[in-house]
């Protein structure tokens, strides 16, 4: 790789919230208005999966337990993701990361600070439903009751303190995601907006 991530130019925006309050639909949207580059580590990491490597069998193993995967491995793969897209990308949006406040210090010791955290806030009874039902056709391994709990849980115990963390930067956005997907993207399209 030619460019480093000092220096590209991008700016960085965070999509947060629990498993299956609608982070990957919310930034599905937001790509195609605003043509970010969007990374789901999550996605990333069922990538590696997929690919059958040794690594990836690690991997697999520990995501069905609904457990969080090596700090290092996660930030190397979001970091290389953004340099291979330094050319092109207009701004960055990552989804499911950081997943604890480790994370988040790391992100921006090695890539550097978020410009918004955009928190997609549903209901814990409103996240199981959802994940059930996408279970039925998403054929993932973690999308089942018992690692659906157990994820839950991580996301209390781990992720919600990372939202606290920005929170003191003032750059956190919630959004009430019970509301109809419109609903919530046109809140999503303000917050965006207003960073301009
Ligand atoms: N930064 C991350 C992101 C993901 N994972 C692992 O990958 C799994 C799936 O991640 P993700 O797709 O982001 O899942 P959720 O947010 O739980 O669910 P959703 O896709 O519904 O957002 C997690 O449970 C965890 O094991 C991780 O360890 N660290
Ligand atoms: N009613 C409603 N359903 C949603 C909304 N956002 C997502 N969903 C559904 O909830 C499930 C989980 O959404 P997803 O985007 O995968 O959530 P993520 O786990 O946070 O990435 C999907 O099956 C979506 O169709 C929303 O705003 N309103
Ligand atoms: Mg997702």
């Amino acid at each position: 790789f030619k460019n480093t991530i000092k220096t590209i130019k991008y700016y960085v925006l965070l999509m947060s919230g629990g498993p299956g309050s609608g982070k990957g639909t919310q930034c599905e949207k937001i790509v195609a208005k605003y043509g970010y580059t969007h990374l789901s580590s999550g996605d990333l990491l069922r990538a590696e999966v997929a690919s059958g490597s040794e690594r990836g069998k690690q991997l697999q193993a520990i995501m069905q337990k609904g457990e969080l995967v090596p700090l290092d491995t996660v930030l190397d793969m979001i970091k290389e993701a953004m340099i291979a897209k330094a050319d092109v990308s207009k701004g960055y949006l990552i989804d499911g990361y950081p997943r604890e406040v480790k994370q988040g210090e790391e992100f921006e010791k090695k890539i550097g600070a978020p410009a918004l955290l955009l928190y997609v806030d549903a209901k814990a009874e409103t996240m199981v439903k959802r994940l059930v039902k996408r279970g039925e056709t998403s054929g993932r391994a973690d999308d089942n009751e018992e690692t659906i709990k157990k994820r839950l849980d991580l996301y209390y115990k781990a992720t919600e303190p990372v939202i606290a963390y920005y929170e003191k930067r003032s750059i956190v956005r919630k959004i009430n995601s019970e509301l109809p997907v419109d609903e919530v993207f046109a809140i999503v399209e303000k917050a965006i907006d207003e960073l301009k």
